[in-house]
């Protein structure tokens, strides 16, 4: 479609091919004409009259003009990530019938080529998250976009922990095309563990089998940020910002994501999508839980406190390397928007078609050469032990733990910080806040896997479980507190099913670490440190993780490179 458009008192060209719509000034012989083009993926919204939208709504109404809403990127400030805004032009037409026929072919043109827009949301908010305030985003930053975007939304604020992942695992789906959480990084687990669960329960597979090839969601999730620990959503788009993340939902932006399953004595733990960390990362998070009262200070204080303590813990592990032909975790190289690495293994993952049924068989057939003889065994003492299947960047370490890790290649990196001098270990922590290469130490070292299984002794598995140390009568019978609440959960996880565990209580830290402080204050050390899993602690030690290639996918695009495009001059 082809016309005159006018914007104020100017005359432009206004044209709208299969993929853009731009318009480009005439009559104006001093200077350069000038073309604003704006690809249709990127129009929100199109409205009859001249519309605002933030921070409220009001319109002009007028027969001849219409108003379109599209992306627009801002720098965020930082090196890393684009804002993204909603950018609004005001066009005026010269008649009322040309004024339908834009509006008709432009909301028709986003129709047909952004198939995956979606047009009906679940949306969970956990109004305690972060500062409180998920609500207020919502109501005041997603909400009026998702309207302009004629998109239906069936809210649901929670009530407790777990309402999301239960609603999703138990009621009636029909008709969505995505969830939204509106929180932080354990909300976002919380609906990833329903996304999962209720696939495997459709598609009458059994999660707790380890080697099981899962089936890939169908329903996107979107995330909202509101909560303490924004990770995901930075690892996945770039910046922590409501506007942003909304905006990414209504285009339907598609970023597939690998997640680790966990597994002990068969039976599923949990899904992970970013850090597991065993010594270092588990104790911080095992004393930062007991200072909660200090906000989101307590994870600045446990570090240091942890540090201090001086610790290192033996283990043993088995990994089975991915293959190094494809990528490492020493290449320099970045997972960003558009990611080689990632479509490259889209094609291995799922060579045949789309259908997701055929795309498990195809990546069974792929894998099964996981043979043991395939796994390589290291043992010794080990000041941490993470696997990640993203860079887990944030705000405080903008590159991340893997700044090559990738996020849809089907495989985790991880990293090894072998027993060494505090102030080596120093200097690894502190690289990671800097662009310095924290791989490039003696003691550390970095696998790209497929799988992993990490044992806290050279023994038989249950034989961890078994403390070393003579404990005092009291610990003694803390510990058979411990073993109780051990077996309960084991037993509850396999009666009734993998996802039964996440209902109950978030699990305490065992026992082993109840001193994080004691290479403080005590004389004996633990002999075990715990799990940390996204920001959750494990029950258990002695754990299978493996890496489902693309199980999940989000409404984001990774991290786009580049500095920022201005399409237009308007911007809310
Ligand atoms: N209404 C609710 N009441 C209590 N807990 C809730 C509620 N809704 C969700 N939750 C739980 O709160 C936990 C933390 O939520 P969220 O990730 O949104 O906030 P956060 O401030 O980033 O979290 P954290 O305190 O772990 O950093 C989640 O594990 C979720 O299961």
């Amino acid at each position: 479609m082809e016309s005159s458009l006018w914007l104020g008192n100017s005359r432009y060209r206004g044209v709208l091919t299969g993929w853009t719509f731009n318009w480009t000034r005439i009559g104006n012989k001093n200077r350069h004409d000038k073309t604003i083009s704006v690809p249709v993926a990127d129009v929100v919204g199109v409205e009859e009259g001249r519309v605002s939208v933030l921070p409220h709504k009001s319109a002009e109404d007028s027969d001849k003009d219409f108003t379109v809403f599209y992306v627009k990127r801002v720098s965020s400030g930082s090196s890393r990530g684009l804002l993204w805004r909603l950018g609004q032009t005001q066009f005026s037409c010269p008649s009322r019938v040309l004024r339908d026929q834009w509006t008709k072919h432009l909301r028709a043109a986003f129709k047909t080529h952004c198939p995956l827009r979606p047009s009906r949301l679940l949306v969970f908010i956990n109004p305690l998250g972060g500062k409180k305030k998920g609500r207020h985003i919502y109501d005041s930053l997603a909400a009026p976009l998702f309207e302009l975007a004629g998109i239906s939304c069936h809210v649901i604020v929670t009530e407790r922990a777990n309402q999301a992942r239960d609603h999703l695992l138990k009621k009636d789906l029909t008709g969505f095309n995505g969830v939204v959480c509106v929180g932080g990084d354990g909300m976002f687990s919380e609906v990833l563990h329903g996304v999962i669960g209720r696939t495997q329960q459709e598609a009458g597979l059994c999660e707790n089998e380890p080697s099981a090839v899962l089936q890939a969601c169908p329903l996107h999730i979107g995330i909202i940020p509101a909560g303490s620990t924004d990770c995901v959503c930075f690892a996945t788009i770039g910046v922590i910002d409501p506007v942003t993340s909304a905006l990414h939902i209504i285009i339907g932006d598609s970023q597939p994501l690998d997640v680790c399953s966990v597994h002990h004595s068969s039976t599923l733990v949990r899904y992970s999508v970013s850090l597991l960390g065993y010594g270092f990362f588990g104790d911080v998070l095992a004393q930062s839980e007991r200072k909660r009262w200090m906000g989101p200070l307590r994870y600045d204080y446990a570090g240091m406190v942890v540090y201090l303590s001086n610790r290192s813990y033996p283990g043993v592990v088995h990994f089975l390397p991915a293959d190094p032909m494809l990528s490492s975790p020493r290449d320099k190289t970045r997972c960003l928007s558009g990611c080689d690495v990632c479509s490259r293994s889209t094609e291995r993952l799922f060579p045949q078609s789309s259908d997701s049924s055929s795309l498990c068989s195809s990546y069974l057939s792929q894998n099964s050469g996981d043979s043991e003889g395939d796994w390589v065994r290291v043992e010794g003492r080990f000041r941490c032990v993470s696997l990640t299947c993203m860079s887990c960047s944030c705000p405080k370490s903008p590159l991340g733990l893997s700044p090559s890790a990738h996020l849809a290649d089907g495989t985790g990196d991880l990293i090894l910080v072998w027993d060494s001098h505090p102030l080596g270990f120093l200097k690894y922590l502190y690289r990671h806040t800097s662009s310095q290469d924290q791989f490039d130490l003696p003691f550390v070292e970095v696998h790209r896997v497929k799988a992993i299984r990490f044992s806290a002794s050279s023994g038989e598995e249950e034989d961890v479980y078994k403390e070393v140390r003579e404990p005092s009568p009291a610990a003694a019978a803390a510990e058979e507190e411990e073993e109780e609440e051990k077996r309960g959960y084991e037993e509850d996880i396999s009666r009734n099913g993998s996802q039964q565990h996440l209902t109950r209580k978030r699990p305490q830290p065992p026992k082993a670490t109840c001193g994080v402080l004691c290479g403080v204050c005590c004389s004996k050390a633990p002999t075990t440190s715990v799990w940390n899993c996204d920001g959750e602690i494990l029950p258990f030690t002695d754990i299978l993780c493996r890496i489902h290639g693309q199980l999940v996918r989000l409404y984001a695009r990774g991290i786009e490179a580049g500095t920022a495009v201005q399409p237009g001059n308007d911007q809310m």
